[in-house]
């Protein structure tokens, strides 16, 4: 897939060449590509539609900046969707191991046989050596000597303890015989291997799920194959509906892999991927990094960090005219009060910004009703586009009669128009407070507010 998109992309970029905006359909042209594109890269049906109708709504609403084209601007906004798809900002925390409990943390891997379970547990193995635990591994595969042998090697390269197992033993013996050695010797992590089968097998299922219920691991991961294709979604739905995973090992990228597990999984079970394995060597383990993936992925680098740096520079204009503006204290109108909109939806809407506020924010916040909290800001919006640019600048021109006209233009009640005034005139306000005093004064406003619910007026309401 890899050359194959960004070949697509360069000739729909110098397609799209002296062309103003993304329209329709020059929209529709470069995303039949991606569908394409990833469709033959065995990306899953269902996630290549959702991506697909996600981009093009950002596309259709985009503004092009002006240094860039129009197919740059379509390239930055198919990257960084693809960059949410697949676990959004890089967050070491996310993709760090959770061994937050009593010691041993267990460790269950599952996934079909093959898929590079045993060779993953090594790597695992060198991983917490190298930050100081104590590890000791397992393997619960019972119908093939050979794994344990593996294992027993694996563990040995990376420096951990292995706990012997025969094929004669139940796994679930296996299992509770390791976690009591563990729990006498002081062990951090136990890992434990469990078998796979050529195909889904109600059998597995079963053996792994006794397993999970026996030891309540903290940490279960499911190791897939990035080779897998379109069949990953299958096995993934069917681990990820047998047992409640934590997370997603992707093994051999190294490889000549399409990419394409990597959507479909991250899609079906909605866990991060938390680790790629980028070799057979006891080293080749990584952490996931979303934006490396996308970029490789679309093979399109350059013009990624172009788009981006292109917004940065916009936005920090933007925000530095803002500043300017409230410091010469020509105040807040309805132009400034759009943007600030635009700016939030720009960041993924109400929801996805509750979610990047820091929780001393957004506690006690859990009565907004984010759906109508995006349907109040569309109509604030509909209501400020009916307004004429000499009412944004201006509002106090308007009037009753104009009132009426902006109602009706917006196809809403002069109520509505009324309310939002009083809102802009409320966040106008608070606007001048800050004039001045920086972000610090606004964070201690906010904290004497109770949160964010106090900033949107309490009981689910914004203050537009
Ligand atoms: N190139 C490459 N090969 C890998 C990677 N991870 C695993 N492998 C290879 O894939 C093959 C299968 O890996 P195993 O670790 O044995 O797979 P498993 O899931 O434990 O399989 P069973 O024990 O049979 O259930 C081995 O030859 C590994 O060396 C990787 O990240 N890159």
């Amino acid at each position: 897939m890899l050359d194959n998109l960004s070949n697509r992309f360069g000739k729909i970029i110098k397609t799209m060449r002296g062309q103003a905006r993304l329209t329709e359909e020059n929209t529709a042209e470069m995303l039949r590509e991606v569908r394409m594109a990833l469709l033959e890269a065995d990306v899953a049906l269902p996630v290549v539609r959702e991506f697909i109708n996600k981009v093009k709504e950002k596309a259709l609403g985009a503004e092009v900046v002006g240094s860039l084209s129009p197919g740059q601007e379509l390239v930055g906004i198919v990257n960084s969707e693809l960059v949410n798809l697949i676990g959004g900002e890089y967050n070491a925390r996310a993709v760090e191991l959770n061994l937050a409990t009593q010691p041993p943390a267990i460790i269950l891997m599952a996934g079909l046989q093959g898929a590079g379970k045993t060779t993953t547990v090594g790597k695992l193995t060198k991983r917490l050596i190298d930050q100081k635990k104590k590890v000791l591994t397992v393997s619960c595969d019972v119908y093939r000597p050979a794994a344990i042998e593996q294992l027993k090697s694996v563990t040995g390269q990376a420096g951990g303890e292995f706990f012997p197992s025969t094929p004669d033993q139940k796994p679930t013996d296996i299992a509770a015989a390791a976690l009591d050695y563990a729990k006498k010797h002081y062990i951090d992590v136990l890992l434990v291997d469990t078998a796979g089968r050529l195909g889904i097998d109600e059998a597995m299922m079963n053996e792994i799920s006794a397993l999970h219920a026996q030891l309540k691991p903290i940490e279960t991961l499911f190791v897939v194959d990035a080779m897998l294709g379109q069949d990953a979604v299958n096995v993934a739905k069917a681990f990820n509906d047998a047992l409640p995973l934590t997370g997603v090992v992707l093994t051999k990228l190294d490889g000549d892999s399409r990419g394409g597990a990597a959507l479909s999984v991250r899609h079906i079970t909605g866990k991060p991927i938390k680790f790629v394995g980028m070799s057979e060597k006891i080293g080749g383990l990584e952490p996931f990094h979303p934006d490396r993936m996308a970029q490789r992925i679309l093979g399109m680098g350059d013009i990624v960090s172009l788009v981006e740096e292109a917004h940065k520079n916009v936005d920090m204009e933007k925000a530095a005219d803002f500043a300017k503006k409230i410091k010469s204290g020509k105040g807040f109108d309805l132009n400034d009060f759009k943007e600030q909109l635009q700016q939030m939806k720009k960041m993924g809407g109400v929801a996805t910004l509750m979610d990047k506020l820091p929780s001393q924010l957004t506690q006690g916040a859990g009565n907004i009703d984010t759906d109508k909290a995006e349907q109040q800001l569309r109509r604030t919006e509909g209501i400020i586009n009916s307004m004429t640019p000499a009412e944004r600048a201006k509002p106090e021109l308007i009037k009753a009669s104009r009132k009426r006209r902006i109602a009706a233009g917006a196809g809403l009640q002069v109520q509505e128009v009324n309310k939002m005034l009083k809102q802009y005139e409320q966040m106008r306000d608070m606007m001048k407070k800050f004039q001045g005093g920086g972000m610090g004064k606004m964070m201690k406003m906010m904290g004497g507010m109770k949160g964010l619910s106090g900033l949107m007026g309490g009981k689910g309401k914004m203050p537009f």
